[in-house]
């Protein structure tokens, strides 16, 4: 088929290496008459019609009200990611238009973030590798000793697709598990991990030795781990954050590691990202941040691709959508 003919995407904010951006191109022209944002902006009475749907790579660009009152015929705006807490749901329905988003694709890359920054943190990895390279070689292990992880507690909050994903793996290290989600899942999928519930997140804070954070960033997850939280886990506990960095009061979390209320945070997610390179949690020893890359894979991004590809042709065609997210 000609490219004229073939329905219009508009890419959204292609990040990255040439590489990547080519690679998604390409998976997106088999399907689709590619239009970049630069394209769209150069020709935009030609181009906004031809347009019926739009790709977001990564979760930072947002669409706003301009956009869409300028784009007559979207359908469907498909995310590549499974967080849509970037995109108003609620503004993007009232013009019609539907959202769809990849929780397969991103399941097991994330939940393989949540087990590295957990043994990495109780590990003290980073600052092994620091150590290793210092020019100082007068070093003991027995100043700087971790904790283990192997028979420990693990404390679920959220337990969809990649809280599940986490399980399997921890079982695999002979963890306990418990696990707090709105809904409880069911009695095979529990004893298929070994997980217990904790009806009240205050249990399990009470509990674990690791604590980590699954769950989509909605108006009730919004700074779910505050003060009275941090102050109801152990010691020597390790927060972990893979889900967005929103769910954590930030303020109290350096309190709470400036003061040990708790032993050390892992973050893969933050509020703002990056962080200002003066923010107090840089400053702190008992911190591991990454730049959010649950899903920064080659075969993730390959995934994640395909999956939207997949949930908008759905939507073009009228066909059942494999993954739509609804506004609340
Ligand atoms: O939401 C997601 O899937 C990840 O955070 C990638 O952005």
């Amino acid at each position: 088929m000609a490219k004229e003919e073939l329905p219009g995407v508009l890419i959204l904010d292609i990040g990255g290496t040439q590489g990547v951006l080519e690679n998604l191109a390409a998976l997106l022209k088999k399907h689709f008459h590619l239009i970049t944002m630069k394209e769209f902006l150069e020709n935009k009475e030609e181009m906004s019609k031809k347009i019926q749907s739009v790709f977001v790579f990564e979760c930072r660009p947002t669409i706003d009200r301009e956009l869409l009152e300028s784009l007559p015929n979207l359908k469907v705006i498909g995310n590549s990611g499974v967080g849509v807490d970037h995109l108003d749901l609620k503004m993007i329905s009232s013009f019609g238009v539907k959202v769809t988003n990849t929780p397969h694709a991103v399941a097991d890359p994330t939940a393989d973030i949540g087990m590295a920054l957990m043994l990495a943190s109780a590990r003290r990895l980073v600052e092994g590798c620091q150590i290793a390279v210092s020019p100082d070689t007068k070093h003991f292990a027995v100043d700087w000793l971790g904790v283990e992880v192997t028979r420990a507690t693990l404390g679920i909050i959220g337990m969809g697709s990649i809280g599940y994903k986490v399980a399997q793996r921890a079982r695999a290290f002979n963890m306990r598990i418990l696990y707090h989600n709105r809904n409880r899942r069911r009695k095979e999928e529990e004893e298929a991990v070994g997980a217990h519930y904790c009806e009240k997140m205050e249990d399990l804070l009470q509990q674990s030795d690791f604590v980590m954070l699954i769950v989509n960033l909605t108006p009730e997850t919004h700074r779910l781990i505050g003060k009275k939280e941090l102050s109801l886990m152990k010691p020597t506990a390790t927060l972990i954050n893979i889900s967005r960095g929103a769910v954590i009061d930030q303020d109290a979390l350096v309190e709470a590691l400036q003061s040990k209320v708790i032993r050390a945070a892992a973050l893969d997610v933050t509020y703002p990202e990056p962080l200002p390179r003066d923010h107090p949690l840089l400053k702190l020893n008992n911190i591991i941040i990454t730049p959010h890359i649950g899903t920064a894979t080659v075969q993730a991004i390959h995934m994640m691709a395909e999956e939207a590809i997949a949930n908008i042709l759905a939507v073009l065609n009228g066909q059942p959508i494999p993954s739509e997210v609804f506004p609340k």
